[in-house]
């Protein structure tokens, strides 16, 4: 397996603010899932979901695992991708992000492949802030994240910072998205409401 042969979409989170699953989310009659799915496939070889329903992909080609460490958040789907995963790296979205930008995937894994450091996040930042999702783990941190939940603490924003990251900075983002849709994620029906009437075209 590749280095960077892996994507996983989180896809096991309780959805509470758009007041339906949002790993069934359809665009123009067709699941979110399946076109992240396609899209990945262009660039990746091992495809992983990591849900709590895998009911929902009996008829799915790709790898469906469940959180091994539940209730966590984001943390626990990290977990559970990055221990099923079979490359080194692992490249992390969430099931509510509509906009796949291959171009600034193959940029940040020439960034890790070219860096002389043992990274273990590459993540971007925008000020004091960061997208934790359209990055990539290593499997290396799979401990940290253990001994990071058995603390009690669960902000995946805060452990980024404590881990050996490469952030890439917004400037060098925006060229890739000038409008940052690329981080849009899908969190109420308002902003379902708003990315449909924006994109009632696209297949
Ligand atoms: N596997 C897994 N994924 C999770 C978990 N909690 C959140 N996620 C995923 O992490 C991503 C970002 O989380 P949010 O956007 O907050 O989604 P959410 O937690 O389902 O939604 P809210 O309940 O409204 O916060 C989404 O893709 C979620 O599906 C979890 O416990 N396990
Ligand atoms: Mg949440």
């Amino acid at each position: 397996m590749r280095k960077f042969g892996t994507a996983a979409i989180l896809a096991g989170g309780k959805s509470t603010r758009m007041g339906f699953d949002k790993q069934l989310l359809k665009i123009n009659e067709k699941k979110l899932i399946d076109k992240l799915v396609s899209k990945l496939s262009v660039e990746f070889e091992e495809i992983i979901v990591v849900t709590n329903s895998p009911e929902y992909y009996l008829d799915f080609n790709f790898k469906v695992v469940k959180d091994i460490i539940v209730e966590k958040g984001p943390l626990s789907g990290i977990h559970a991708g990055l221990k099923e995963s079979n490359s080194q790296f692992v490249y992390f979205i969430a099931c509510d992000m509509p906009n796949i930008n291959l171009k600034y995937i193959r940029y940040m894994k020439y960034k890790i492949r070219d860096l002389d450091m043992d990274i273990k996040a590459c993540v971007t930042r925008f000020g004091v802030n960061i997208e934790p999702f359209n990055g990539f783990y290593s499997k290396d941190i799979v401990l940290d994240i253990e001994d990071y939940l058995a603390q009690g603490k669960r902000s995946l924003n805060q452990l980024i910072k404590q881990l050996q990251t490469y952030y890439v900075e917004e400037e060098e983002a925006r060229m890739f998205s000038p409008n940052w849709d690329m981080f849009l994620n899908l969190n109420t029906k308002e902003d379902l409401e708003y990315f449909l009437k924006d994109n009632c075209n696209i297949s």
